[in-house]
């Protein structure tokens, strides 16, 4: 009889996440019956709107998560065992899927030799929210200038790279001066610390001389009131996340965007990764497509260890990651990982500090 680990939410989150808001439970699960299948998670993907969706949350339920896991066990024909699926699970190591329960639930695509993982990252759901949350609301054209905060991160990252290919001009907001030179190393014009920064509105008029286009929004707050106030008459903005806000107690606040808004007659738009499904599988296909002519460099933070899960949450909330933050459930598990430089020069560095 399987028996999986599960993450259970033991307090909803208020302010900073704490190792002990979320509970690592043990369950047997039954054996499995006509139509279901049984999978076992390899890597878990860890995102800021796990904190920014907290107060949805209740006390007891399993922590929310997309997965990528490796069928086990099967009832279904559909679903063989070996095969690799993706799916908003949440975490727990071990599930019994019934196909018709789970909408989120696909077949990975064939992607080569890469690692699986990416299936949660640029071939996952934050490569299709930096594929559609940019292309769909900025519309940028070639010769644009484009500003993303929340640079270096899974989207961030992404999203600049679909720029340079746009051939904008890319303009990155980060928080270290490690992620800026690797954002420069993968094609960003300017990067800007804006935890150094003594002068944002300097920065950016320097880096956009002309001024700016289209503005990919991860953060919120005050940062985005500033690009906002420097954008060009008739400017998109595209509002994927406001991640300077999750962690605070009382709803963020910043100065006033309205004048920026009018005076500009800017095109601001939210949008949420899911109202892609339709499209989402041709995304992946787009983004693989570059992975493969090497047009879209990734790099993944990878935490070892499901009893690490948590501890990764609170690492992104710091920003510890650069690219895809991940857990691999398995300290052990090895696959066939293909040689990529970025990847490499990741575990070296985790390798150097431990
Ligand atoms: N709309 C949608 O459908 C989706 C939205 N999102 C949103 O996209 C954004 C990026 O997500 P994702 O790429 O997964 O995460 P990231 O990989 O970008 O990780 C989060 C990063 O945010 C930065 N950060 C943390 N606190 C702050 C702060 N106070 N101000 C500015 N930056 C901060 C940190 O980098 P640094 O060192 O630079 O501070 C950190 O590494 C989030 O807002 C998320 O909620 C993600 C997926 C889908
Ligand atoms: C299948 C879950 C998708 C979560 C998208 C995240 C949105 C963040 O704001």
């Amino acid at each position: 009889m399987a028996k999986a680990q599960v993450y259970k939410v033991a307090k909803i989150f208020d302010g900073e996440i704490r190792e002990t808001d979320l509970t690592l439970v043990e369950e047997e699960l039954p054996p499995l019956e006509d139509g279901e299948f049984l999978v076992e998670n390899l890597y878990l993907s860890v995102d800021p709107y796990m904190r920014a969706y907290a107060s949805s949350y209740s006390v007891g339920q399993v922590m929310i998560g997309i997965q990528v896991a490796k069928i086990a066990e099967s009832k279904n024909p559909g679903f063989p065992v070996g095969e690799i699926v993706v799916g908003d699970l949440g975490w727990r190591t071990h599930t019994i899927i019934k196909e018709s329960h789970n909408q989120h639930l696909y077949l990975l695509p064939d992607i080569g030799n890469l690692p699986k993982s990416l299936a949660l990252g640029v071939l996952g759901m934050t490569g299709i929210t930096s594929l559609y949350g940019f292309l769909d609301i900025c519309n940028p054209e070639e010769g644009d200038t484009v500003v993303i905060t929340g640079a270096a991160g899974a989207v961030g990252s992404h999203v600049g790279q679909i720029a340079k290919i746009k051939k904008c001009r890319v303009i990155g907001i980060t928080g270290s001066e490690e992620k800026a030179r690797w954002l420069e190393s993968i094609g960003f014009d300017y990067v800007i610390n804006y935890k150094t920064t003594k002068d944002l509105a300097g920065e950016l008029r320097k880096g956009a001389p002309k001024g700016i286009d289209c503005y990919f929004d991860n953060v919120g707050g005050d940062i985005s009131t500033t690009v906002m106030g420097l954008m060009n008459i008739g400017g998109r903005v595209s509002v994927c996340g406001s991640i300077s806000g999750y962690n605070m107690k009382v709803p963020l606040r910043a100065a006033i965007v309205q004048p920026a808004i009018v005076q500009k007659q800017l095109r601001v738009q939210g949008f949420h990764a899911t109202q892609f499904r339709d499209r989402w599988i041709n995304g992946i296909k787009q983004n693989l497509q570059w992975v493969q002519e090497n047009k879209l460099k990734y790099r993944e933070t990878i935490y070892d260890g499901f009893e690490n899960a948590t501890k990764a949450l609170i690492g992104v909330m710091k920003g510890e990651n650069t690219g895809k933050a991940l857990v691999r459930v398995k300290a052990s598990h090895v696959e066939n990982e293909s040689l990529d430089f970025n990847n490499a020069l990741t575990k070296f560095k985790k390798f150097q500090r431990a």
